[in-house]
C-alpha cells in the first residue's frame, strides 16, 4: 500500500504537485495517467525520498521510503532506464545491485530469464537498445522481489511484443498480490492494464475511480447531425430535453437523446436532414475531456485563439 497525503511540492513559482491524496492499494494495478508536465514523475520521486517534499507525506506500508530497513525488498523501481554504467555488462550490472542491496546473486540469473535479456546478459548495459534498456531497468526493478512496483512510463520504447510482455507483468505481479503503480500520459495504455485509475491534471487530482466507474461513467452516445437549419433543429431539440452543441458547417452534436428520436422531431418541423450518425464517447475523448484545462502544451496555445 502505498499513501499520499496531501502532498505538494513547488519549485519556486512552478507547483509541480498540489494537495495529492490517494492510496495506491495491492493486489490491483493503479494507472497514474495525466498529460505531460501534470507531475506524475515528480510525485513518484516523492514518493520514493528523491525529492523532498514542500508539505504532505507520502508512505510505503506505512513508513517513510527513507525509513524502510532495506527498500529493494520493498519497493521496486523504474524511473530512469538509462540510469546504468554504460561499459558495465547487464549481467554484472545487476550483479552490482544485487550485492550493493545485499541481495542474493542468484536472484539475478532468475530476472534476467524473467525480463528476456538472458542472452544479452554479457553486452554492455549502455549500448543496449531502448526496448532492451526498458527490460534491463525492469529486471533491477524486480531484483528484491519487492511488494509494491512503481513504474513511471515503463512501455517507452518497447516494440509491441515488448508491450504485451509488460502489461502481461504487471498483471501477473498484481495478481500475485503486489501494489502496482504504473504511469502513463495514455489512456489506451491504461485501457488495456489497469483495474484502478489515479489521474492527475496540473499537480492536481481529478480522478481516483475503479477502471470500470470510469468506463461506465464516461461511455455517453452522441449524435452528429447534419442539416441547413441548424439552428431550427437545435432549438426544438433543446425543448425535447437534449442537450446540443453547435459544430462546424451546419453540424450539431446531440447527446441525451437518441437518432431514431432526433429523426422524428426533424420530420415534424420539416426540418431536412443531411446526415445522422451515432457516436460513442470513447475513453480518450473522455480523458482528454477531464484533462482538457490541464494539458500544458495545448495544440489550442500555438494557434492563435
Ligand atoms: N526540478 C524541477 N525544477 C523546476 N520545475 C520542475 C522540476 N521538476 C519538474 N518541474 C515542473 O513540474 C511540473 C510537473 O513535472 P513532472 O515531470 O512531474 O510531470 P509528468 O507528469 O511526469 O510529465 P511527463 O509525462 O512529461 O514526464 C512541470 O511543469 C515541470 O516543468
Amino acid at each position: 500500500m502505498i499513501e499520499l497525503r496531501r502532498l505538494t511540492k513547488r519549485y519556486g513559482e512552478v507547483t509541480a504537485v498540489e494537495d495529492l491524496s490517494f492510496d495506491v492499494r495491492p493486489g490491483v494495478v493503479t494507472g497514474f495517467l495525466g498529460p505531460n508536465g501534470a507531475g506524475k514523475t515528480t510525485t513518484m520521486r516523492m514518493i520514493l525520498g528523491l525529492d523532498a517534499p514542500t508539505s504532505g507525506t507520502a508512505t510505503i506500508r506505512g513508513r517513510r521510503y527513507a525509513d524502510l530497513a532495506s527498500p529493494m525488498r520493498e519497493v521496486g523501481v523504474l524511473l530512469d532506464a538509462r540510469a546504468v554504467h554504460p561499459r558495465r555488462s547487464v549481467r554484472n550490472h545487476l550483479k552490482c545491485l544485487a550485492q550493493s542491496n545485499g541481495l542474493a546473486r542468484s536472484r539475478v540469473e532468475e530476472v534476467l530469464g524473467l525480463v528476456g535479456l538472458t542472452r544479452v546478459a554479457d553486452r554492455a548495459a549502455g549500448g543496449l537498445s531502448l526496448g532492451m534498456g526498458q527490460r534491463l531497468g525492469i529486471a533491477a526493478a524486480l531484483l528484491g522481489d519487492p511488494e509494491v512496483l512503481m513504474l513511471d512510463e515503463p512501455v517507452n520504447g518497447l516494440d509491441p511484443e515488448g508491450i504485451v510482455w509488460i502489461r502481461t507483468l504487471m498483471r501477473e505481479l498484481a495478481a500475485q498480490g503486489r501494489t502496482v503503480l504504473v504511469s502513463s500520459h495514455l489512456m489506451s495504455e491504461m485501457a488495456l492494464t489497469a483495474d484502478h485509475l489515479v489521474v492527475v491534471g496540473r499537480g492536481r487530482l481529478l480522478a481516483d475511480v475503479e477502471f470500470d466507474e470510469f468506463i461506465r461513467s464516461s461511455s455517453r452516445e452522441s449524435v452528429l447531425v447534419r442539416t441547413p437549419d441548424a439552428e431550427e433543429l437545435a432549438c426544438r431539440l433543446r425543448d425535447a430535453g437534449a442537450a446540443v452543441r453547435p459544430g462546424a458547417e451546419d453540424t450539431l452534436t446531440v447527446e441525451g437523446t437518441e437518432s431514431a428520436v432526433i429523426g422524428k422531431v426533424a420530420m415534424a418541423h420539416g426540418v431536412v436532414l443531411h446526415e445522422l450518425t451515432p457516436h460513442r464517447i470513447s475513453l480518450e475523448e473522455a480523458y482528454m475531456e477531464l484533462t482538457r484545462d490541464s494539458v500544458e502544451f495545448g495544440a489550442a496555445e500555438g494557434s492563435g485563439r
